[in-house]
């Protein structure tokens, strides 16, 4: 009830849309009935059953009841045979009335459907919008214990979900339940007796229903999980496709998926199979009842009970036939919104997940960068192990600092916990004497600008991704970056130039392109502090003198931590520091660092650089 309550809250305010689609609605139904309620006169008239005109006709005297609207009615059925001469002119007249009657029916039908695609469509972009700002803002921890391909899921199937169920259960249960209490009222109205019997079955059908969906709700979730890995493997497959081509283990991950993809076959199958018997279940109950109600209905008729004549018990029929689709609708509903509650609680779980990295509510604004960075007896563990211990480092302005270690020492970690991606555990880091955890979040990171080994690209045009965030940016200014960054040749032969979409992650373009495309964003953004993690992956000669000459020319005037694979910028750096195991185990200049004969030597040694 808490997470429907929740889901309804995305349609607020709510008055904008119940009272109009209550109007309609009951229009709608109104009008629907008295359509039906037509049949009695029609088959009166058809079969011949329509008594003499009384001798005075008078018309009724208004008021709101429904004896009025049968007295003029009655008026001007009487009123068109007297002025034609004729009973088929009261054809004419009753089929008049259900004409305007459905056209009516169906509009206010219409209408309301309109105001809950207003209102679903609301709910479902002001959801969707939730998940993505979580998705943005939240910590990169939150990704290293999340799947993509769950996530994927979230944004699609179980968003589609609610859509596909909650949405339309609640539809269905602001509407059914009033066409089944008009329904109900104009049986009592017709046969009180007959009404009774109805009664019986509604509880028990439902009874079954709702047991039938109870055991429904733990399949939706088994089902969900396993349609997020499907798309995990399937994520992780395009991602990887050379790798597995190149290892041939296409065949290891078809069954891989296979094995996945049938388990999720299973357990849909046998999710759609429980659903589905709902409906058979409630029909066949339905029909029970219409059979019992016919024998007796049937019998009074035919023993010419006064009460009922043939044309009362067909539209009492008819009538009572209204009520089980509704009656069946709302039993649905019940059974789907179930599922739309676990779709709705996977989305809930992602929205309430904490956002580990905040920004205090007295944060600082930090405006520039003027003295050093210091890292203070920094630890920090991304689980149980502490993968940096105790970190004493100070960075002065306009220098340029390598970190150079093995595979897995720390140094990406390093850099990762100065925009603040994760917080230290121990110690601080701070800017200009001030504890980074203490100012704009916002600000911290306008500070620092971000080269990754990995070119990271959008799909957008040339220009959007050098002006990244920034769509108004000047153009000079696009192309200034572009030029430092060796890029602007390349782009000015591109078909759009600046223009040109670079597809998907800027498959479009070479490895060294891309490159010199992210330091050509850089360089726009022109943070006083870089972090560079230096591609290790080879790229050809002329490629690679271009995208050096370009970080060199980003890192010129700027404070650099870089992660550093080659020997020549390592040799430029004002000092290197030699991580291991999550500790500074050397520091100091090239040659100094070379005398020693220590890790750093080795390193050198072992040709770990290029
Ligand atoms: N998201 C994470 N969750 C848990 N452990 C992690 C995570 N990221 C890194 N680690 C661990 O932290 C340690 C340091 O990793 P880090 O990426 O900082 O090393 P690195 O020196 O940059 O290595 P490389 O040169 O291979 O990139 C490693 O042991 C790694 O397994």
């Amino acid at each position: 009830m808490k997470t429907f309550k929740r889901l309804l809250g995305y349609a607020t305010p709510l008055h904008h849309y119940i009272p109009e689609y209550v109007i309609y609605t009951l229009v709608g139904i109104i009008f629907g009935m008295v359509n039906f309620a037509m049949l009695i006169p029609l088959l009166n008239v058809i079969f011949n059953q329509v008594g003499d005109s009384p001798q005075t006709l008078t018309q009724p005297a208004f008021s709101l009841t429904i004896t009025y609207f049968i007295d003029l009615f009655n008026y001007y059925f009487y009123y068109f045979i007297k002025a034609s001469g004729t009973k088929q002119s009261a054809l004419y007249f009753v089929c008049a009335v259900i004409g305007v009657c459905i056209t009516i029916a169906n509009l206010g039908r219409y209408m309301s459907t309109r105001v809950v695609t207003r209102m679903k469509m609301t709910m479902l972009a002001r959801l969707r919008s939730d998940i993505y700002r979580k998705f943005t803002t939240q910590s990169l921890k939150f990704y290293s214990e999340k799947q993509k391909g769950d996530l994927l899921s979230v944004m699609t199937n179980d968003v589609q979900e609610i859509e596909g169920n909650v949405v339309n259960a609640i539809q269905i249960l602001l509407r059914d339940p009033f066409i089944i209490i008009g329904y109900f009222a104009a049986l009592f109205y017709l046969s009180v007796k007959l009404t009774l019997f109805t009664i019986v079955f509604f509880p028990l059908s439902g009874f079954i229903i709702s047991y039938i969906s109870k055991k429904l709700k733990q399949k939706g979730w088994y089902s969900q999980e396993l349609l997020g890995k499907i798309l995990n493997v399937t994520e992780e497959t395009l991602g990887g496709i050379r790798i597995i081509q190149s290892f041939t283990a296409a065949r290891f991950m078809q069954g891989k998926f296979g094995e996945v993809n049938q388990r999720f076959v299973k357990v849909s199958k046998s999710m759609f199979n429980q659903r589905e018997l709902a409906s058979p279940v409630s029909e066949i109950l339905g029909v029970v009842v219409v059979i019992v109600l016919v024998i007796y209905g049937g019998t009074l008729v035919l023993n010419g009970s006064d009460l009922l004549t043939g044309a009362t018990f067909m539209t009492y029929l008819v009538f009572y036939s209204q009520i089980m689709q509704p009656a069946k609708n709302i039993s649905t509903a019940i059974t789907t919104m179930q599922r739309g509650m676990v779709a709705s609680e996977r989305i809930f779980n992602i929205l309430d997940a904490p956002v580990e990295i905040r920004e205090k509510a007295a944060a600082v604004a930090l405006t520039g960068f003027q003295d050093k960075i210091t890292y203070n007896h920094v630890s920090f563990r991304y689980e149980q192990q502490y993968v940096l211990k105790d970190i004493n480092l100070t960075i002065s302005k306009g220098q340029m600092i390598a970190l150079v270690g093995r595979s897995g020492a720390g140094k990406s970690t390093m850099a990762d916990i100065l925009p603040r991606f994760y917080d230290v555990n121990e110690g601080n880091i701070r800017i200009d004497g001030t504890d980074i955890r203490d100012v704009k979040l916002d600000d911290l990171r306008g500070l620092i600008g971000v080269v990754s080994q990995e070119a990271v690209l959008f799909n957008d045009t040339v220009f959007n991704n050098i002006a990244f965030g920034h769509p108004q940016a000047d153009r000079d200014a696009v192309i200034r970056a572009a030029k430092i960054a060796n890029a602007h040749e390349f782009i000015e032969q591109l078909e759009n130039g600046y223009d040109t979409p670079i597809g998907d992650r800027g498959l479009k373009l070479s490895g060294g392109q891309r490159q010199r495309l992210t330091i050509a964003r850089a360089i726009f953004k022109n943070p006083p502090i870089l972090i560079l993690d230096e591609a290790t992956s080879a790229l050809d000669t002329e490629s690679e003198k271009l995208v050096q000459a370009a970080l060199d020319k980003l890192m010129q005037h700027r404070t650099t931590i870089v992660i550093a694979h080659r020997l020549s910028t390592i040799q430029h750096a004002n000092e290197i520091i030699v991580m291991d195991q999550g500790e500074i185990k050397e520091r100091g200049t090239h040659d100094h660092l070379l005398a020693q004969q220590g890790i750093y030597h080795k390193l050198v040694e072992m040709q770990e650089f290029k």
